[in-house]
C-alpha cells in the first residue's frame, strides 16, 4: 500500500532497445562535456559565527544530548554519577525503573549537588540558575524534575511551600501527582493539587494551616503544589497566608504552552510573589508583626520583619532561591518569548537526535531553527484523501490493522461525537452482516469507541478516560484536550482523523503513543485540499520524508460503502 517512487529509468525495457534503429556512427567521437560541481549544500555556522549573527549565549551554550542515552542506575549511597541517594534508588528498583533516560541522565547531577551541605533550601548569596529543557515526548521529563525536587526536600524540617508545578490542565495535574506520590512514598513530604475540582475553601483548608493570623511567612500544609494556573491565581490573591517566599523549585511543564496563556497575567504574579519587594531607604511596605514561630521568613525577605536585619551588614543583595525549571517537547527556543521568565543565566539542555554523521554544529542549526525530534521508535503515515471518505478509511485501517488501543484527535467536539456515531453505525452494520462475511475473531469482537471532550463533565471525562486506561475502551475520540503530556503506556495508534494545525501539534498528538521506547503508530488522514498545506508543514520543520504516504483503494472501501450512504442519507 505504500507509495511507489515512480522511476524514470525502469520504463525503458530490453525489448525497447532491441527494436530501435541502428544509429548512424558518428566519424569523430564526440568531445565530452567538462563536468561541473554540484552547488553544495553551505556548512552550518559555527558556534562563534552564531555569536556573531547575535543568537543568545545561553543558546549557544545549549548541552545537546543524545536521545538514545540509558543509563544503569550505579548501586551505592555515594554516586557520583546521578547523585541519587540509596533510598530513591531503592524506590525506583521498587517502580521497575533500573535505569536512566537521556533527559534524567544529565538533569539530575546539575539539579542535585553532590555535597550535602550544597543542598541548602535557601541560598540568598548564590541562588541557582534557572533551567530550560526540550526533550522529546514520552522520554521521561516529568521523572527529571521530581526525583530532584523530592531529594533536596527531604532535608527539610518543617512543612512550607518549596515546590510549585504549574500544569495546563487538571488531567496532567493528577498525572504529576501520582507520579510523585509513587516516588516519595514513605518520607512525609505532602503533596497537594488546586484545580478547582474541589470548593475553593476545601482547597484553601487543605493547603493553608492558619487562614486567620496575618502571618509575614505565611502558612502551608504542603512541601509541594501541583495546580493550573488558573486556580493558583485564586489562591494567590484569595487565600490568607498562601505564600511563595519559601519556593525553591518552579516547575513550568509544558512551558510554550503556559507561556501562550494569560490567565489574569499568572506568570507576572507568580514571579512577583516569589521575588522580594524591593523596599527603600524609607521602607514603603507595610511591616507586620512577626506573630509565632510558626512564622517564619525566607532569608530574603527578612528586610519586611520590624527588626534589625543582619544582611544589612552586607552590601549584597538578597535573592530568592527559587529555581525556575522549564520543560516542553516543543520548548520555544526564542529568547524573547521566554523573556517574561526574568531567567536567572539560564542552562539549556537539548534531547535532540541530528541524524547519522550529524556534527555539533548542524545540532545547532536543528537547535536554532525549532527542530523538534520526535521518538525513535515512533512510525508516520498519511493518508491523503475526499472528505467524505474519511469515516471509512478510518473505519477500514482500524479493522484491517486490528487497532485495539487507539487516539483520535479531532478539530471540534462536536466532530469527535459526530465520529462517534458514525463509527458505531458501522460497527452495527458490520455485525449485521458477519453471518455473511468470513470474519476472524479479533474482527468479529464490539469495538468501544467513546468520545472525550471539553463538552463532557468533568466527573464523566474522569471515567471514561479510567476505562480507556484499564483498557475497557478501545479507540477514544477526543479534541486537542489530551494532545499534551497525557501518559498513556498502552496507546499503539494516534490518529489525526482531522490535521492539526501547526507542528507544535503535531508533535504533542503524535507523542502519545511511542513513550518510553515503545513502538508506536501514528496516522494522519489529510483531506485532499488540506494535503499541501500539511505537506509544507512537515517539510519546514523537515520532517515531511519521515512521514510515508499510505494509498486506500476505493475497491477496498467497497463492501463498507452501502451502510456508510444509508447513514449519510437519514
Ligand atoms: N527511567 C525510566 N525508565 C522507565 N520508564 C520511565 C523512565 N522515566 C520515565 N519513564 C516512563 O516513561 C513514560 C513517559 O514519561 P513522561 O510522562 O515523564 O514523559 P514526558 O517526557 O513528560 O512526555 P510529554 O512531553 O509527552 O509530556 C512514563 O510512563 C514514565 O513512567
Amino acid at each position: 500500500m505504500q507509495d511507489a517512487v515512480p522511476n524514470d529509468d525502469e520504463a525503458h525495457t530490453d525489448q525497447d532497445i532491441s527494436v530501435d534503429p541502428p544509429r548512424p556512427k558518428s566519424p569523430s567521437p564526440l568531445a565530452t562535456l567538462p563536468r561541473f560541481p554540484l552547488p553544495s549544500i553551505p556548512n552550518a555556522p559555527s558556534k562563534t559565527e552564531l555569536a556573531l549573527l547575535g543568537l543568545d549565549k545561553a543558546l549557544i551554550d545549549a548541552d545537546l544530548i543524545d536521545p538514545g542515552i540509558l543509563l544503569p542506575i550505579p548501586p551505592g549511597d555515594v554516586d557520583p554519577v546521578t547523585h541519587l541517594g540509596e533510598r530513591m534508588k531503592r524506590r525506583l528498583a521498587d517502580l521497575g525503573i533500573a535505569e536512566l533516560f537521556a533527559v534524567q541522565t544529565v538533569l539530575l547531577p546539575f539539579l542535585i549537588p553532590s555535597k550535602p551541605l550544597e543542598r541548602a533550601l535557601y541560598s540568598p548569596f548564590c541562588p541557582p540558575r534557572d533551567v530550560c529543557v526540550s526533550a522529546p515526548t514520552g522520554s521521561g521529563k516529568t521523572l527529571a524534575y521530581a526525583l530532584p525536587i523530592i531529594e533536596l526536600l527531604t532535608t527539610r524540617v518543617v512543612t512550607r511551600l518549596r515546590a510549585l508545578i504549574v500544569l495546563p490542565t487538571r488531567d496532567l495535574v493528577i498525572q504529576v501527582r501520582e507520579t510523585f506520590e509513587a516516588l516519595a512514598k514513605g518520607r512525609g513530604i505532602q503533596i497537594g493539587t488546586a484545580t478547582g475540582q474541589h470548593s475553593f475553601a476545601h482547597e484553601q483548608s487543605q493547603l493553608v494551616a492558619d487562614l486567620s493570623t496575618d502571618l509575614v511567612g505565611g502558612s502551608s500544609r504542603v512541601d509541594i503544589l501541583i495546580c493550573t494556573p488558573g486556580r493558583l491565581m485564586d489562591h494567590l490573591n484569595g487565600t490568607p497566608n498562601f505564600s511563595l517566599q519559601h519556593l525553591r523549585f518552579l516547575v513550568i511543564d509544558e512551558a510554550d504552552r503556559l507561556l501562550a496563556q494569560s490567565f489574569q497575567d499568572w506568570l507576572a504574579q507568580v514571579l512577583a510573589a516569589s521575588r522580594p519587594p524591593k523596599v527603600d531607604g524609607q521602607q514603603n511596605v507595610n511591616l507586620k508583626t512577626l506573630h509565632s514561630s510558626s512564622d517564619a521568613v525566607a532569608p530574603a525577605f527578612s528586610h519586611l520583619l520590624p527588626y534589625p536585619d543582619v544582611s544589612t551588614f552586607y552590601t549584597e543583595r538578597k535573592e530568592a532561591s527559587c529555581q525556575k525549571l522549564l520543560f516542553s517537547a516543543t520548548l520555544t527556543r526564542d529568547p524573547g518569548r521566554i523573556a517574561a521568565l526574568d531567567l536567572r543565566n539560564p542552562k539549556y539542555f537539548i534531547v535532540q537526535g541530528s541524524g547519522k554523521g550529524a556534527d555539533e554544529s548542524s545540532g545547532m542549526m536543528d537547535l536554532v531553527m525549532e527542530k523538534f525530534t520526535m521518538p525513535s521508535t515512533l512510525t508516520e503515515h498519511m493518508v491523503v484523501c475526499e472528505a467524505s471518505q474519511k469515516p471509512l478509511i478510518f473505519y477500514h485501517l482500524v479493522l484491517t490493522h486490528s487497532v485495539v488501543n487507539a487516539l483520535v484527535f479531532t478539530k471540534s467536539a462536536e466532530s469527535t461525537t459526530r465520529l462517534v456515531q458514525l463509527f458505531n453505525f458501522l460497527e452495527q452494520a458490520r455485525h449485521g452482516a458477519a453471518d455473511h462475511v468470513q470474519s476472524s475473531a479479533t474482527l468479529n469482537a464490539n469495538i468501544i469507541v467513546r468520545a472525550y471532550s471539553s463538552d463532557l463533565p468533568a466527573g464523566e471525562r474522569k471515567t471514561i478516560l479510567e476505562q480507556f486506561k484499564a483498557q475497557e475502551i478501545q479507540i477514544l475520540v477526543c479534541s486537542d484536550l489530551i494532545s499534551r503530556g497525557i501518559d498513556i503506556s498502552h496507546v499503539s495508534h494516534v490518529v489525526s482523523y482531522d490535521v492539526p494545525v501547526d507542528m507544535r501539534k503535531y508533535v504533542h498528538r503524535v507523542g502519545r503513543t511511542a513513550r518510553a521506547g515503545r513502538k508506536g503508530d501514528a496516522w494522519s488522514l489529510v483531506e485532499e485540499q488540506e494535503a499541501r498545506y500539511f505537506k509544507n508543514m512537515l517539510k519546514e520543520a523537515a520532517h515531511l520524508e519521515n512521514v510515508k504516504r499510505l494509498r486506500v483503494g476505493e475497491k477496498e472501501l467497497n463492501s463498507l460503502l452501502p451502510h456508510y450512504q444509508v447513514k449519510i442519507i437519514f
